[in-house]
């Protein structure tokens, strides 16, 4: 993905000022400029990112910085707020409630992955206990209501939509009736897009909006538009009460800053990515959690999420026991990935991960010395799985990599789903400096900087989310 290098320039060009020897206008001008361009050529918006950078200035007033100011974390936490504030347009978007029925109608254009979305959107939900049901309103694209109703019947979501009917005001109206007759509490609507942003389009969009009254209205883009973003989502803005954006095909190669456009020009917060063609390839966007992702900060909270999402209930308590005791074996970490590959298409990623299978021994998997397994035994398991030493080797470095990890977090009382502050209770100082790589502890300013950082942040939570607990 484009925005790994975005962030990657990004935290590169705070990592050079943070090198120089005194932190002056000139060295906060260059890495100022070196975000500019980062931020421009991953299609984000030029209005966007000159505003960001006048703020930036404004906030960090070099001249009223006495000596003892610590610089550097000031114009960091400068940028990274200021990217947070592009992607939040400072109020939430209309949060349907279990059980009491929403519509929820689709706009995009054609191909923007509207339709795969108003099913995966469908499917996250039912997922956590609700009763959606899709609405085809697309009559203008042949197929589209087989499309959706091939979805909707993998998915098991009920679905309307008419083969015969050219009207897609009567087809939604119809669709919304028989829905909430039916008691479903998310009534998703999807609508016809067309290649460009046509007269007739919007007309039609404003129709279906007027006659089904949506409780909320979506706008679908595709991450690949570069900087045509802000005109399109405007031009949807326009005609509809746009109330929140999906970014699709985060995936692929898109550079993504459009995503920052959408929300400026539709004053609308991106609720959600697609990141894939599959059902479960959508992802709930949080702001600060991507924010410091991009940054290569890490995102905590959302891997203690993850371990919630992904580990069978039953298993959690034991794995959690385990890690917090610094006991991570071979075994976890085989077994943990196959609990990501229950969860589909990642698995393809890790299934490129060799010698996960009847080619490792239990002696093996329950060691915690990596040791145990010499060059020839790699060799061995190489063979026996159709990889590439190479292979068996990065596997047990990425081993190495986790187990030092985890076993720095030794004595971590872990917090249960939803108990977050009892991490920030857990969590001192003295945690976090082991668990930081040693460059980002040195830009923090050593363990005294840490400390009144975390005291600044107020609870452990949000210093995990901004850290992480990487050390790549
Ligand atoms: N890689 C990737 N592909 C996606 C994603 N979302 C949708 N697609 C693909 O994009 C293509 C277009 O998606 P559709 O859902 O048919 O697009 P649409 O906007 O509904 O098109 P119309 O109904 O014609 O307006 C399909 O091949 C989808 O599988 C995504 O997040 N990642």
């Amino acid at each position: 993905m484009v925005l790994a290098q975005l962030g990657g320039s990004i935290s590169r060009a705070i990592q050079q000022m943070s090198n120089a020897t005194i932190i002056d206008e000139k060295a906060l001008n260059d890495c100022l400029n070196e975000i500019t361009r980062a931020l421009l050529q991953a299609d984000v918006q030029f209005k966007l990112v000159r505003d960001m950078q006048t703020n930036i200035k404004k906030i960090v007033n070099l001249d009223d910085l006495a000596a003892g100011h610590n610089k550097r974390k000031i114009i960091q936490q400068a940028i990274f707020n200021e990217l947070c504030k592009m992607l939040d347009p400072g109020k939430p978007s209309f949060t349907p409630k279990k059980g009491k029925p929403s519509v929820v109608m689709f706009v995009g254009l054609q191909g923007s992955g509207k339709t795969t979305t108003c099913t995966k959107y469908a499917y996250y939900h039912q997922k956590k206990g609700w009763k959606p049901a899709l609405v085809c309103a697309d009559t203008f694209r042949a197929g589209a209501f087989d499309q959706l109703k091939q979805n909707a019947t993998k998915a098991k979501i009920p679905f309307y939509g008419s083969y015969t009917e050219s009207d897609p005001v009567k087809i939604a109206v119809d669709g919304v009736d028989r829905f909430k007759k039916e008691n479903c509490d998310l009534i998703i609507v999807d609508t016809s897009g067309r290649h460009k942003q046509e007269a007739a389009l919007f007309e039609e969009m404003r129709q279906v909006s007027e006659a089904t009254k949506p409780d909320l209205v979506i706008f679908v883009m595709d991450s690949s538009i570069g900087q045509a973003a802000f005109d399109q989502a405007q031009a949807f803005k326009q005609s509809v009460a746009v109330g929140a954006v999906i970014v699709t095909k985060m995936d692929g190669h898109a550079k993504g800053g459009g995503a920052l456009s959408a929300v400026a020009a539709t004053k609308s917060p991106v609720i959600f990515i697609g990141t894939g063609e599959h059902m479960d390839e959508f992802e709930v966007f949080d702001v600060k959690p991507f924010v410091s992702r991009l940054l290569g900060m890490g995102d905590w909270s959302g891997f203690m999420d993850k371990i919630h999402e992904v580990v069978p209930m039953d298993q959690q308590p034991e794995l959690l026991q385990k890690l917090s005791e610094g006991n991570f074996t071979l075994r976890i970490m085989y077994e943990q990935f196959q609990n990501l590959l229950k969860m589909g298409p990642i698995g393809q990623v890790f299934s490129m991960l060799p010698g996960f299978s009847a080619e490792l021994m239990p002696k093996e998997l329950d060691s915690s010395n990596p040791k145990l397994m010499n060059e020839s035994r790699m060799m061995r398991i190489a063979r026996g799985s159709g990889r590439h030493v190479r292979e068996v080797m990065e596997m047990l470095e990425e081993y190495k990599r986790l187990a030092k990890i985890w076993s720095k977090m030794k004595g971590l009382k872990i917090p249960k789903k939803g108990e977050m502050s009892a991490l920030s209770r857990n969590m001192n100082a003295q945690h976090m400096s082991k668990v930081l790589p040693p460059q980002m502890l040195k830009q923090i300013g050593g363990m005294g900087g840490l400390q009144s950082l975390m005291k600044q942040m107020g609870s452990a939570k949000d210093m995990m989310g901004m850290f992480g607990g990487g050390d790549k």
